[in-house]
């Protein structure tokens, strides 16, 4: 018997004993070919990892207020899934279903700020000026008369029986009353004669008891079909939100209006402002609800059938492990045709315009698309997901390298850092200065600030301080970012956004020059104000900037795809030569 403790390796690479010379020859050029082919290997392994080193990365700071609720927030998360768009367009593709929950709860909320609106009082407050001095504006405005922090019960009629949403705003019928819509499909609501629309005494004159009737009123009955919306919401902040992240659903603070008293939204005066569901930013709550999703329904919009289906139901992206496949879609497919009645209803519509709610103007507005988007096989488009509104809490750097379908610049790294913006987060500073923002200093160098100011705020006050106008609060944000020390280096992209709203609110006749007296009779059309506004935004740059640096003012609408593909084309492009310069690359 041989011993066999050789190793095998040496074994197999051993000249045979009976090797002749022409073929040791031969076997010799062979192995200085694999030498030569593996120092190759072993150089260019090399020079990928320098590459690597050298990898240029870029980093941008999105900056701008924000509050949560029924106000103008800015769109820096929009503007980042802009980015992510364009730059991992495939990975932005395969994360759409994800956000279904989201357009899910943004439905949700709408039909409850409904609800809530049909019951909510006036109040009366005081206009600002954005572009006045904190002092002079100290001189002209009053703090206007604290709401009142319940609403008082309305005198009963079909529009003012309801609870209101502290008692439950989908209402806590038995959910047998009948509901005859057959012949207008309308909520055939009596609002009584002529009548003054401003006044809410008559309102309240109109539902005189006598009137009143056993049988529930049409309106009474489709509150209580859309009941099963209450356990859907509780359902998604669950999903939504981290077991331990209490702070989520419960943001502090009275509720009061976001809006004076002639001014869109002013009547709202309950508690819904201060429920707006927010993530710590990050992946998480993504990484949460892909873990637990089954599989992609591989198209939406059609109802046809799809291998990915489980028996013609979506698959869910839920966490929760109490639901069905999607168990909120399909709640919400079962609603949808009271949702539609509600939201189409002529006199629920009047009321929202009497109480100046502009739902359509609002974060995550999809009940013009009730039909398509609680479809049972619905998936999210692009365009949703840019529309889908999931307010920001704390910073957050997302790191993204442009995939090579997105053209040019591929092997760059970017850096953007999304800032949530509401003045909670700024540590309740009456006015802003960027010690509000201690946490932006942690990012810096940065390559450029994108700054969002939105301007079609200009008649709205903060829901967080309510003698401050919206524009207003942005131009001392502005200034803030602009006068900083720490910031003088950083080159400043300014983003005057929401400019489709802005112009839909020019052209329903609301007039800049009410709320900024400085506009005086100039045109009151987007053209013009917007070019009023970034001159005023500018030459606040030149005023208050400690060094000459770059700026750039788009007047951008950024859940827009197609303008804002060319503008984050230009941002890319100034952002790259600025950086290529610093590096002494140019
Ligand atoms: N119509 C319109 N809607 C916009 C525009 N920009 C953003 N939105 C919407 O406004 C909502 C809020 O945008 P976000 O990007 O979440 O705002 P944000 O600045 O990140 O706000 P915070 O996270 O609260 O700091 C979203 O529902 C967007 O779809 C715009 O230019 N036009
Ligand atoms: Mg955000």
């Amino acid at each position: 018997m041989t011993m066999q403790n050789d190793d095998p390796l040496d074994e197999a690479l051993r000249p045979p004993p009976d090797e002749t010379p022409e073929q040791r020859e031969i076997r010799l050029a062979r192995e200085e070919e694999a030498n030569r082919i593996s120092q190759a290997i072993d150089a260019s392994i090399k020079a990928e990892k320098q590459a690597r080193k050298k990898k240029r990365i870029v980093r941008l700071l999105l900056l701008g207020q924000s509050e949560s609720g029924l106000i103008v927030v800015p769109g820096k998360s929009t503007t980042l899934r802009q980015f992510q768009r364009l730059y991992t367009p495939t990975a932005f593709r395969e994360e759409r279903i994800l956000w279904r929950a989201v357009i899910q709860l943004n439905i949700v909320r709408s039909i409850r700020i409904i609800l809530e609106t049909l019951t909510s009082p006036t109040q009366k407050s005081p206009k600002t000026s954005p572009f006045s001095t904190p002092r002079s504006r100290s001189r002209s405005i009053s703090r206007p008369p604290a709401l009142p922090t319940h609403i008082p019960p309305l005198p009963s009629s079909d529009y003012t029986n309801f609870n209101g949403y502290g008692n439950g705003a989908f209402g806590h019928g038995n959910g047998n009353e009948a509901f005859d819509d057959s012949h207008s499909g309308r909520l055939r609501v009596d609002l009584g004669g002529e009548s003054d629309p401003d006044s809410d005494s008559e309102h309240a004159s109109r539902s005189n008891p006598s009137s009143t009737t056993l049988i529930p009123s049409p309106l009474e009955a489709l509150k209580t079909r859309l009941q099963p919306l209450r356990h859907i919401e509780a359902l998604l902040i669950a999903k939504l939100v981290p077991p331990n992240e209490d702070e989520a659903t419960h943001l502090a603070g009275p509720s009061h209006s976001s809006y004076p008293p002639d001014q869109p939204g002013h009547t709202i005066g309950t508690s819904f402002r201060n429920q707006e569901i927010f993530v710590r930013p990050g992946a998480g709550w993504k990484g949460a609800l892909s873990k637990a999703r089954v599989n992609y329904p591989s198209c939406s919009e059609s109802e046809d059938p799809s291998p990915h289906m489980d028996s013609g139901r979506p698959t869910s992206a839920g966490n929760t492990g109490l639901e069905t496949p999607d168990e909120p879609q399909e709640v919400l497919h079962q609603c949808r045709k009271d949702m539609m009645m509600l939201w189409n209803d002529d006199i629920v519509r009047e009321i929202l315009i009497r109480k100046k709610v502009r739902l359509e103007e609002l974060p995550g507005f999809f009940l013009n698309d009730l039909e398509r988007v609680t479809s049972l096989r619905y998936m999210p488009t692009d365009d949703d997901v840019l529309k889908a509104r999931l307010k920001t809490v704390g910073v957050s750097e997302y790191k993204f390298e442009m995939e090579v379908s997105a053209g040019r610049d591929s092997g760059t790294e970017w850096r953007i850092v999304d800032v949530g913006g509401s003045r909670s987060q700024r540590h309740g500073h009456p006015f802003l200065t960027m010690s509000s923002f201690p946490f932006v200093y942690e990012y810096i160098p940065v390559d450029a600030i994108i700054f969002l100011a939105p301007i079609s705020g200009f008649d709205q006050v903060l829901a967080e301080d309510r003698t401050v106008n919206r524009l207003e609060d942005s131009v001392l944000l502005w200034k803030a970012v602009c006068s900083n020390k720490l910031l003088a280096g950083v080159d400043l992209v300014l983003f005057l956004n929401k400019c489709d709203i802005l112009d839909a609110k020019l052209k329903s006749g609301i007039r800049l020059s009410k709320y900024v007296k400085s506009y005086s009779d100039r045109e009151n059309d987007l053209d013009s104000v917007s070019k009023y506004l970034r001159g005023k935004f500018s030459a606040i740059h030149r005023e208050y900037s400690p060094n000459p640096r770059k700026f750039y003012a788009f007047c951008t609408s950024v859940t827009d795809t197609a303008t804002t593909a060319g503008i984050i084309a230009s941002v890319r492009d100034m952002v790259i030569r600025q950086h290529l310069k610093q590096s002494k690359l140019l």
